[in-house]
Formats: structure tokens, sequence, C-alpha cells
């Protein structure tokens, strides 16, 4: 695929995490009262955060918390169990505070926002940002992409626009139907088969489910000709609020700032990221592992680990969110705990 000014953005590299700050925050672990390794995971999380921040104690005070939303051409074929309105209605209760992830960003002092890529019903609030690309991606099991190279552009460049400097950034994502494409880009990023990486996404049946991996089965087919590269799949299967994930962890990145990636969603986001832009993988933590069931395969595919497993499938950075009080806890421990001399003891050998 050609590359327009416009996104060549996307390929600037990144500095690798700060290694001196992170082997100053491993001494720091060492000396802290405590078995050595005994706390962990949140060991190696504090030494992450370190290395992000380029101090051998790091904080994390501010929190950004964006959900984007967008609506897929592909739920025409009836591949979820919600109407495509949801979409709408839920993001006007974003802005009203009344969601899932408003419960958990409020509990986290997060700078929250809600941002309307497109919904099929028509939908405003005032806090709602408005970066509308279409109404809606295409169907793109009917031989169309979900969008135009421009859309795809639009969709990016909305995602960047949302990057700020803070401690940590979290995307997260409402779109009925997107499981559908987010499905679909990983099998067509890492060549997997279909029913190892398509599941039941807001609970479909048997019935539906193999009608969704026909689906994405005949559309990888269709389309095989134009997924050489990872913006070429993100343009084939869509939709909008992926594609705009994708442009908010990159520059999130860019400016050395971590980003939590939350669920299948998300995950499908930082897949193209990691790919297009390998400098920021290091930059990119997994919250949790997803009960969508092709979410544990692309998370092997991409040889990183969650921190959660909480059965949990709803999207909106919901996961993610709930991990930043572990992660939080780990910064503190880190932080806060005595060292073995401070408290007058001996290290054993
Ligand atoms: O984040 C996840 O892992 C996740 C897994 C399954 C479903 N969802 C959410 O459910 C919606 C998509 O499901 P579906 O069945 O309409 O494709 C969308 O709004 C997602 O945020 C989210
Ligand atoms: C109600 C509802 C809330 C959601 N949040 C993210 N995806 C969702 C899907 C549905 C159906």
């Amino acid at each position: 695929m050609a590359m327009t000014e416009e996104l060549r953005w996307l390929y600037k590299p990144v500095p690798a995490p700060d290694q001196i700050a992170r082997d100053a925050a491993i001494a720091r672990q060492k000396q802290l009262i405590k078995p050595e390794g005994a706390l962990g995971r949140l060991e190696s999380i504090a030494v992450d955060f370190a290395g992000f921040q380029g101090k051998e104690q790091p904080q994390l005070d501010r929190l950004c918390v964006r959900v984007f939303g967008a609506d897929h051409g592909i739920a025409a074929q009836g591949t979820s169990r919600f109407p495509q309105a949801v979409t709408s209605v839920m993001l006007k209760l974003f802005c009203e505070g009344g969601a899932a992830i408003n419960v958990l960003s409020r509990e986290q002092n997060a700078d929250f926002a809600a941002i309307n890529l497109g919904c099929v019903v028509p939908t405003e609030h005032p806090d709602l940002i408005d970066e509308v690309v279409a109404s809606s991606t295409a169907d793109f099991s009917q031989g169309n992409t979900a969008m135009t190279r421009d859309q795809l552009a639009l969709a990016l460049n909305a995602g960047r626009r949302q990057s700020t400097d803070t401690d940590c950034f979290i995307g997260g994502d409402m779109g009925i139907g997107n499981t559908t494409s987010a499905a679909a880009i990983f099998a067509a990023l890492f060549d997997l088969e279909v029913s190892k990486i398509t599941g039941r996404g807001t609970g479909i049946g048997d019935v539906v489910l193999t009608r969704k991996m026909a689906l994405i089965e005949s559309a990888l087919e269709m389309h095989r000709e134009r997924l050489g590269s990872p913006l070429a799949i993100l343009q084939t299967f869509g939709g909008f609020e992926i594609a705009a994930l994708t442009g908010a962890f990159i520059a999130s990145v860019q400016r050395q700032v971590p980003v939590l990636v939350d669920g299948f969603m998300a995950t499908a986001a930082a897949a193209i990221a990691g790919t297009l832009n390998p400098s920021v993988k290091p930059w990119l933590l997994y919250a949790h592992l997803s009960d969508e069931a092709g979410h544990k395969l692309a998370l092997e595919c991409m040889e990183v680990k969650p921190m959660l497993s909480f059965n949990m499938r709803l999207g909106e950075g919901t996961g993610a969110v709930l991990a930043i009080s572990i992660i939080r806890q780990a910064i503190n421990l880190h932080n806060k705990m005595l060292t073995f001399s401070e408290a007058g003891l001996p290290i054993a050998d």
C-alpha cells in the first residue's frame, strides 16, 4: 500500500524504555524487605514503569482513558447478539457517566472522554468528541473494503489527536459487530484458522457463530489479494474505532506514554500498531485475558502475557482500568517499602 504523507508519522520509531532506570529499579527490588521475586509480577510491572519514565521510582498519577465508538457494516449480517442502535446509546451513556467504564474510571481519577467515529443512529451530547468519519464502515463481506483509504487516514488521525502527555493511556472500544472485524484482522495478520480466532462476542449462539466464521472465511478469500500490509488489513476489515485505537496507541507511545491494552479489539489495534511499527511494542502492556475465545491465541501470537484473567468481555477499556489499581499498588510497593538496610536487617546470601 502506497504511503501518503498524512500517515507517515505512524512509522516514526520510538526509543526503547530506559535501560539504566530499569536496572536501578531491578536493583531496588532486590533490596526491598522481602525474599527476591516474592511479589511476582508486581515487581516487573514497577520495573517497566521505571523504564517508561526513566526514573528508578516511577509515579502513576495521571491516567487518560478514551473510549472510541463506531458502527460496522458487517453488523447487517447479524453477527452480533445486539442491534446496531446500542453503539450510539452507549456512546451517550459514556458521556452521562452510567457505564461500567465510567464507574471504574472515576475510582481511578482518570481523565475520561468518549469519541464518536460514526454511528448509524446519530448521537449527540455536549461532552461527546465528534470525529465522525461516516455513519458506518461498509460491509466487508460484500466485496468492498470496510473503509476507503481516506476514511482509514481520518480514523487513524482522530485517534492520534487523543494522545496526550500522561502517565498511562487506555483506549476502549464500543461497536456492535466489532468482534467480527477484530477476528478477521487477527486471522489475516497472523494467518490463523478462522475457527480458532472467532468467538461469541456479545453472546451469540452456535448457529450464528457458525455463520460468523463462514462470513470471515469467505471475506478473507474475497480480499486475499489486498491483505499485504497491516494498514491494508485494517482498511479491509475495519472498523473506525479499531483504526482510531491504532492511531492513539502509536501516537501515545511516540510521546513515550505507555499504553495499557484492554481486550480483543484493543489487542487487534495493538497488533496492527506493533506490526507496522515494531518500536512501539515494548511500550504496550496487556491488562487482561478476555473471555472472547480467540484472545488467548492472539496474545500468544504476539508473545505477550496479560496481567489478569477475570473472564471479562465487555470492552470499553474496562479490563485495563481494572488493572490500573494493581499497577498503582505495584508502584506503591516499589516506592514505599523499606529496604533491608533501612529495616536494620542484613540481606541473607
Ligand atoms: O473487549 C473484549 O474482549 C470484548 C469481547 C467481546 C465483546 N466486546 C464488546 O461487545 C461488542 C462487540 O460484540 P459483537 O458481538 O457485537 O461483535 C463491542 O462493543 C465490544 O466492546 C468486547
Ligand atoms: C449493552 C452493551 C454494552 C457494551 N459495552 C461495550 N460493548 C457493549 C455491548 C453491549 C450490548
